[in-house]
């Protein structure tokens, strides 16, 4: 299915770069299908052109009319007027699929004039690399065929869970933003090793395989993650003497206030076009 898709992305940000990047390297999709365009910006059009070979447009009406699917990669506040200025050339043939955070697919529907199906999509930028943690959920128009498009599509570029609408939010906050807070995690833990005389290099092969390690022990595991971090805990040893600082700034407690505010703040990106 996929690879008769003519694919047309609207915004050429850092998500279209780590969706169309994943989609390349699995060859699922050839540069040939992709065309971007953008708001005013040209130099990322010849920096997507040039890096990965696809095709760019500043004719959005003619990339529109020519696609079937089009991905809407512009920032929530720039959806009005991206889809104002192609909605007359969107048909019912159509596929629209959606990686903006908040945005609903009602939201998106009512900014088209035809009843095209509309699904939403929360990626993450470790699509770059093909990891990114997906989820899907359908909007009113969408069948199983437009969700096993996205599936087929976004499982190109990492893991998909399909779930209700409703949850699109949490999921956004979760793992939508959850590589960042990882990297500001682990930058913390780089300064304590630079400053502890490690390299940059040596902290870095050192972080990622313990991390990469501590994911695979979680995912073959049904321990609690609790009984995971007191397994590492030796009684009056280091991660003892770490956890006591952690724990009297309550970092944990301020890892889930931060991760509620980015879910509300999901919720509130979406809020204004519902009161159109
Ligand atoms: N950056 C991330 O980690 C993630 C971002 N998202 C979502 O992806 C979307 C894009 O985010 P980024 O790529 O980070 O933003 P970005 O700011 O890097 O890219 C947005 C692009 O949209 C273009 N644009 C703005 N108005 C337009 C218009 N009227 N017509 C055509 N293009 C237009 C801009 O010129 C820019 O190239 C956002 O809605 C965000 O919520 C979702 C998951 C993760
Ligand atoms: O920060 C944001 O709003 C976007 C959505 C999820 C990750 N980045």
């Amino acid at each position: 299915m996929l690879s008769r898709q003519r694919i047309t992305f609207i915004g050429a940000g850092a998500m279209a770069e780590a969706i169309i990047s994943g989609l390349l390297a699995d060859n699922r999709v050839s540069g040939e299908q992709i065309t971007v365009v953008n708001k005013n910006n040209d130099e990322r059009l010849d920096h997507l052109e040039k890096n990965y070979g696809i095709k760019t447009s500043k004719d959005k009406k003619r990339a529109v009319a020519d696609s079937d699917l089009l991905i809407l990669a512009m920032k929530p506040k720039d959806v009005d007027e991206a889809l104002e200025s192609i909605q007359p050339h969107i048909r019912e043939h159509h596929v629209i699929f959606s990686v903006l955070a908040g945005t609903t697919t009602d939201d998106i529907a009512r900014l088209v004039d035809v009843d095209c199906p509309v699904v939403r999509v929360m990626a993450n930028t470790s699509a770059k690399v093909a990891a990114s943690a997906s989820a899907i959920s359908g909007g009113r128009h969408a069948s199983a065929k437009d969700i096993d498009l996205a599936a087929e599509l976004f499982s190109a570029i990492g893991t998909i869970t399909v779930v209700p609408e409703e949850k699109m939010n949490s999921v956004t906050g979760v793992s939508g933003s959850g590589p960042a807070y990882f990297y500001y995690l682990l930058e913390g833990l780089q300064t304590a090793a630079v400053e502890a005389g490690l390299s940059e290099e040596e902290s870095k092969a050192l972080l990622i395989q313990t991390m990469e390690g501590a994911a695979k022990r979680w995912s073959q595991s049904s321990e609690s993650l609790r009984s995971l971090y007191e397994e590492v805990m030796s009684p009056g040893g280091t991660t003892e003497a770490a956890f006591s600082v952690l724990q009297k700034h309550t970092v944990q407690e301020h890892l889930t206030t931060g991760t509620k505010a980015a879910i509300d703040r999901s919720i509130s990106l979406g809020q204004p076009k519902k009161q159109v």
